[in-house]
């Protein structure tokens, strides 16, 4: 097993929001054995508080890692979201502090793809409405509003790995599918991109966002883009809370307009399952509210502990980056026969040169470099003779600009 520059014992691993078994289990298999596993997610104080002696955190989509928390997580060496969007960690100040962000780009995109789908077909049938008249006594048996999926236009904002996914299983219960994305696309099957979101609202008979949280999909669901829907059409939102605007929703919903809505995500969210739900949307019968449950099966979660957790375990024993979402990315090799240094430091020019200065002045000899820089950070990879470990470790801290460095030990050395 290999030994770090800590040892494993003493690395921290912290798991929030019910991360699945699967993670824990393979950080065990690997040697660490610090692990704590809360179900929910936590207040910012009480963040700030558990992350200070944290090595490695592990969160979902509810978790808020902004540039306070981040600046009170002293050790922290990397971050990891169960899941697939980000937006809920301050990347750019991650990434000034030198800690790199791993996801599970695609582990849940079925299962999101697979509820859509079932709810477009649910509420054409007017089912929600149905199931909750029948668990109140009542007997709803009418054909009124009530529609096959066949021939129907489904609107997709955001045709990416959820949006594309779900292009083709809609299309296999004949639906016509178009799309809106700012990137232009090749449709999967028939479906077609079009122009501006706003044909999209106009023309799709169940409009579904696809989208991440960005400064350009904040509120990009509003009073004008709901006007422009089809009286008698439906919305989906299983992307993020505040993409629609909640209160312009409720008021077409009370309007009529819509037939119904299922809404995944909302703008804020209960931090765990003891805490209250708050809505205006709990009212209608029509809309199916689901806990942000869209990436939430057996298959997805366990495979997201799997996956995360490897890519932490990886850059924590090895030092490589690859898919992580805001750092530069470095494939490196096993390193058996040599100590390795990894140092992260602000992207200023000369750093490296001052690095094999330092190195050299201290007559050590340099096996292997690797090096990869970004915009804000530069991540050098330097594998020395295993004479030299500490020793270089220590004159590394002292080269300007540093904001983070380990090193890893030979790992024969350590079996
Ligand atoms: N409800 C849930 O449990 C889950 C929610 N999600 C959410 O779904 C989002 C989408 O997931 P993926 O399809 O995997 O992401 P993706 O990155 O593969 O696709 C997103 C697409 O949106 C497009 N886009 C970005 N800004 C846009 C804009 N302003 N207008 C139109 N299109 C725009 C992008 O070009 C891209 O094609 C995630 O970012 C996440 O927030 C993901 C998984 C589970
Ligand atoms: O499962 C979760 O907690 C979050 C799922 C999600 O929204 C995502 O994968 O982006």
């Amino acid at each position: 097993m290999a030994k770090t520059s800590l040892d494993k014992s003493k690395i921290k691993v912290l798991l929030l929001e019910g991360v699945h078994q699967s993670a824990v289990d393979n950080f065990q298999n690997a040697g660490y054995s610090n692990i704590e596993r809360l179900t929910t997610s936590l207040s910012e104080e009480d963040l700030i508080e558990k992350i200070r002696d944290a090595h490695f955190i592990g969160i979902r989509s509810r978790t808020q890692l902004n540039e306070r928390v981040l600046s009170a997580a002293e050790r922290l060496v990397a971050i990891g979201c169960f899941c697939i969007g980000t937006n809920q960690v301050d990347l750019p100040a991650a990434l000034k502090l030198g800690i790199p962000v791993f996801n599970a780009p695609y582990s849940n995109t079925r299962s999101v793809a697979e509820l859509v789908l079932a709810e477009t077909i649910m509420m054409l049938r007017g089912i929600p409405e149905k199931n909750a008249r029948a668990h109140g006594g009542g007997w709803l048996k009418s054909a009124s509003n009530s529609f096959e999926a066949r021939g129907k236009t489904l609107g997709i904002v955001g045709y990416g790995s959820i949006g594309a996914q779900l292009s083709v299983m809609a299309e296999s219960v004949g639906l016509n599918v178009i799309y809106y994305d700012t990137i232009t696309k090749l449709g999967m099957g028939n479906a077609r991109q079009v122009g501006s979101l706003q044909e999209l609202m106009a023309r799709a008979d169940i409009v579904t966002l696809h989208v991440p949280e960005t400064r350009s999909t904040t509120w990009m669901i509003g009073r004008d883009e709901l006007a422009l829907m089809k009286q008698g059409s439906y919305l989906i939102n299983a992307s993020r809370g505040k993409v629609v605007d909640i209160e312009a929703l409720a008021e077409v919903l009370e309007s009529g307009k819509l037939l119904g809505a299922a809404i995944d995500v909302f703008p804020v969210e209960p931090k765990g399952n003891d805490e209250e739900f708050v809505s205006p949307l709990r009212k209608f019968d029509n809309v199916i509210l689901t806990p942000h449950i869209g990436g939430s099966t057996v298959e997805a979660q366990e495979n997201i502990g799997v996956e995360v957790s490897e890519k932490l375990i990886t850059f924590s024993d090895n030092g490589t980056t690859i898919t992580s979402v805001n750092f530069p990315e470095v494939a490196l090799p096993s390193h058996p026969d040599k100590h390795r240094l990894l140092h992260i430091h602000a992207n200023v020019p000369g750093v490296l040169s001052e690095i094999n200065r330092v190195l050299g002045n201290e007559g050590i000899n340099i096996s292997a470099q690797f090096l990869q820089t970004n915009e804000e950070v530069g991540y050098v990879v330097i594998d020395v003779d295993k004479a030299y470990g500490e020793q270089a470790l220590n004159a590394l801290r002292e080269v300007n600009h540093t904001l983070r460095t380990r090193v890893l030990y030979s790992q024969a050395d350590s079996e």
